[in-house]
């Protein structure tokens, strides 16, 4: 049975009836799927059974803590940008020697703490950065674990905000300029030396920009080596492309294979820390039509989930499917699925065509990365629920937010 399957018109996920759980839980709500979030773990697990490897799940991709704990329970690693991540992975059970620390702006008190739990290294992304994780961790009398996060200019061919590779992003030290870095660095008290990392971009449909950043990154590793440099790991970074429509996403075992041929006999750990892969497909977005209003010009269906709910098609003018939870027969009209949210760019999707009435359900598809974690509470709108499907049961993964909540912490100034 497929994840997302139909029975009698109605959508389905595992054994579980979409449009009862919106009933249950009102919309918007986010739905996931645990098995498919853990069959597409394991898939990439086990296309690097033959080489020393760890899976570190990008937490940005979707970070509530129940889907932690899944992938926690099945061994992965975890790869972290934030100390709200880190405290995430902790409550979810994650082990901290599988921790990697990725980002630019690592603070002393994000450095400390990482230090003080124990986590697999820390990704460095410039000198400034090394320096001060030298010194945090000499005034806690520790070594800190390093890989330096090198970019290797490499166009990932993807939508320009998440493309990261390249030598005019912020991310990552240049690789020409990355050799003199590392020798610094192992001149310095407080830093060990572990390994190397790079990610050159999210939602690459294929493989041959990874092939060219590994062949760029193991120039530099060997030359490392010859200096007597030697590192344990290296991190390949995230961004396998999911499907959205049309995209052919590289399969995990051509990518594993590519990746494997390439690293040879080099007797390095290879760490990838995949977000969108996982979790991308797993999930919905189950919104309901509130109103329809047709003009000589368009029809829209406004839905009550919107920007603030799901980010990406205003952020990136990205794609995602939408469909009836239950099909209905009656005419199709080419309508924008539009939010209550006071801006224009409030689309979920734009010229769909579809039937539909006032008060059908909507399930916006490939909704489980980069959804419910990029959302916000403009026009102050509480955050939906999130609800996680095992089998034919329906859990409340997380509240929806109250009113009370979306004003905690707010102070009137005194008389
Ligand atoms: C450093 C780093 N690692 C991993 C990821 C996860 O990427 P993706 O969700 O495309 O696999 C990202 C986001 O692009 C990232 O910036
Ligand atoms: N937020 C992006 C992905 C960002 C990747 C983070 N480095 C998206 O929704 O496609």
């Amino acid at each position: 049975m497929d994840t997302f399957n139909r029975r009698d018109g109605r959508l389905f996920i595992e054994n579980c009836d979409l449009s009862h759980v919106a009933e249950a839980y009102a919309t918007p709500c986010y739905v996931y799927s645990r098995a498919a979030i853990e069959q597409q773990w394991q898939a990439l697990d086990r296309a690097f059974a033959s080489h020393d490897h760890l899976v570190c799940y990008a937490v940005k991709a979707n970070s509530n803590l129940a889907v932690l704990n899944l992938l926690a329970r099945l061994g992965s690693g975890f790869d972290i940008v934030s100390g709200g991540e880190l405290e995430r992975v902790l409550r979810a059970g994650g082990d901290p020697a599988k921790i990697v620390f990725s980002g630019v702006g690592k603070t002393a008190a994000e450095m400390a703490r990482a230090l003080e739990v124990g986590i697999l290294c820390f990704n460095v992304e410039s000198e400034a950065e090394l320096e001060r994780l030298n010194e945090v961790a000499g005034q806690m009398g520790k070594r800190a674990p390093v890989s330096l996060r090198v970019n290797p200019d490499v166009d990932a061919q993807t939508h320009p905000y998440i493309s990261t590779g390249l030598k005019d992003n912020k991310f990552g030290i240049e690789v020409e300029h990355a050799e003199s870095v590392y020798r610094r660095a192992a001149a310095m008290d407080h830093i060990a030396l572990v390994g190397i990392d790079c990610h050159i971009g999210s939602q690459l449909t294929s493989i041959s920009p990874f092939v060219d950043a590994l062949e760029r990154v193991l120039k530099l590793v060997d030359r490392l080596a010859d200096a007597g440099i030697e590192l344990r790991h290296l991190d390949i970074g995230g961004g396998i492309g999911i499907q959205y429509r049309d995209e052919i996403p590289p399969e995990p075992d051509d990518y594993a294979q590519a990746l494997l041929a390439k690293l040879g006999d080099r007797p390095l750990t290879l760490l990838m820390e995949p977000g969108r892969t996982i979790v991308g497909n797993a999930g919905v977005l189950l919104t309901k039509v509130e109103y329809l209003k047709h003009t000589p010009y368009k029809n829209f269906a406004i839905v009550d989930a919107a920007m603030n709910d799901l980010l990406r098609p205003s952020l990136y003018s990205a794609w995602q499917a939408i469909e009836p939870v239950i099909e209905r027969a009656g005419e199709q009209r080419c309508y924008d699925i539009v939010g209550p949210v006071c801006e224009t760019g409030d689309f979920l999707g734009q010229e769909r065509e579809l039937a539909l009435a006032a008060g059908d359900l909507l399930a916006v598809r490939s909704a489980g990365a980069y959804g419910f974690v990029m959302s916000s509470n403009y026009n102050s709108r509480p955050r939906a629920v999130e609800i996680l499907v095992d089998g034919d049961q329906a859990h409340v993964i997380r509240q929806r937010e109250s009113f009370e909540q979306l004003v905690a912490g707010e102070t009137l100034l005194p008389e």
